[in-house]
């Protein structure tokens, strides 16, 4: 399996004036890589994810993903690849304030048939003993923790991380980075990170740089590093 992105572009029409917010990029990437996006503000990165996520549709151009041409599905089609194989992390939680920490993991799980048990997720992410808190009595670093085990209970091929650390303090970002890689070697699910943060991508195996809506840049990071060792 792989993912191909060939002669992407995105336009966004306001009126009569067209932006293109990715203009026709390619590249591929690896079953089991840690992909990270990295770019300026308002260079494209988001939307490389969403349309790889099935959040929103290509102008032009092809996604291939695991064999599917997602630009060749139909709307309910691509709904059932959002649903079974993507996971979404974002910056801010977005967890449902009313439910614990197992009720927010169980609501992803049930719309799923394979999903993986919700306690066995908690404990991967270590949150086994705090199951029954609500989002408000979590620090934030835990509600991320939340948001993963959310995202990966119903086994996504893919995770989508949208600057995953960006409301945490350095030491949390850490321990979120940590989790992220410890679920690419467990579950061997292929992961894209999104982040204004350039020391985050030395943990990637592929670092894909934009700038304006195209990429720049595209490197095979073979002196990665673990996640331990990230500064900035
Ligand atoms: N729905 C939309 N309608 C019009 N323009 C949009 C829309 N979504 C994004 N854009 C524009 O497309 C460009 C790329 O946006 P995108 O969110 O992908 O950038 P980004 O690299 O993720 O930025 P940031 O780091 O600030 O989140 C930006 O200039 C943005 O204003």
């Amino acid at each position: 399996m792989s993912i191909q992105f060939i002669g992407v572009t995105k336009e966004y029409k306001n009126g009569s004036n067209i932006f293109l917010a990715l203009n026709n990029i390619s590249f591929e990437a690896k079953e089991g890589e840690i992909v990270a996006i990295v770019g300026p503000s308002g260079s494209g990165k988001s939307t490389l994810l969403n349309l790889l996520g099935g959040l929103d549709r290509a102008t032009s151009g092809e996604i291939i993903f695991d064999g599917l041409n997602l630009s060749a599905l139909s709307d309910k089609e691509l709904t059932k690849y959002r649903r079974d194989k993507v996971g979404f992390v974002f910056q801010f939680y977005n967890l449902i304030p009313n439910l614990t920490a197992y009720e927010n993991v169980e609501v992803a799980a049930e719309l799923n048939k394979n999903s993986l048990k919700i306690d066995e997720v908690l404990e991967a992410v270590g949150l086994l003993d705090k199951k029954d808190k609500f989002p408000q009595e979590l620090s934030g670093g835990e509600q991320q923790r939340v948001s993963i085990a959310r995202a990966i209970v119903k086994s996504p091929k893919l995770l989508l991380c949208d600057e995953p650390t960006g409301a945490l303090d350095y030491k949390t970002s850490k321990e979120v980075l940590e989790l992220i890689d410890k679920i690419n070697q467990i579950y061997k699910t292929t992961i894209f990170i999104v982040t204004h943060n350039t020391s985050i991508a030395s943990m990637c195996h592929r670092i894909i740089r934009l700038r304006s809506g195209q990429i720049i840049e595209i490197k095979e990071n073979i002196n990665r590093i673990s996640p331990k060792e990230v500064e900035w």
